[in-house]
């Protein structure tokens, strides 16, 4: 998507893509200018710590950080930056997701992570969380999500076939 990126979507691995797509394709069905970058906290530190310093000067005003397993990295980049950070577990073959869940939701006081389900739904709902954050002070994207809620909506049928 052209223009200033608003959200950052980073994974701790290229194989978080397949979930992490799901944050990309509902930003750019909002109309949300977004960019995504592999960064991890494990085995690039250098590379998260000038990404997690440099996001808001970067322009960013969201970073949804999805990562499996041990996943420290939305933890490592909200300690570094005032941003807001969506985490998103994802589902890892060994636990089903559970460590990434756990190791993501279960922040110390003092440096939130908001974290989503596991996996795609939580993709899908982390790239709605930054939307309503951002339509907070721009009304253009806020008109956009509510119209994309009601689409949604209508596609729950009200009999089972
Ligand atoms: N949890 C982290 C971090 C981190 O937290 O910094 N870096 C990579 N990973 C995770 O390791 C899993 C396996 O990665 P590989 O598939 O590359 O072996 C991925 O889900 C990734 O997010």
């Amino acid at each position: 998507m052209s223009g200033a990126a608003t959200v950052a979507i980073v994974m701790g691995s290229q194989s978080d893509w397949p979930t992490m797509k799901c944050t990309a394709d509902v930003l750019e069905e909002l109309g949300i200018a977004h960019e995504a970058r592999i960064v991890s906290a494990h085995r690039t530190p250098d590379r998260m710590y000038d990404f997690a310093k440099g996001a808001a000067d970067e322009g960013f005003k969201v970073v949804i950080a999805g990562a499996g397993g041990a996943a420290h990295l939305p933890g490592m980049i909200a300690a570094m930056t005032p941003l807001p950070v969506l985490g998103v577990p994802v589902q890892s073959k060994a636990l089903s997701g559970m460590d990434s869940l756990l190791s993501i939701a279960q922040m110390p006081a003092g440096i939130p992570v908001g974290t989503l389900a596991i996996g795609e739904a939580g993709a899908t709902n982390a790239a709605l969380l930054a939307a309503a954050i951002l339509g907070a002070h721009d009304p253009a994207v806020m008109e956009r999500l509510v119209a994309w809620r009601a689409a949604r909506t209508a596609k729950v049928a009200e009999r089972p076939e």
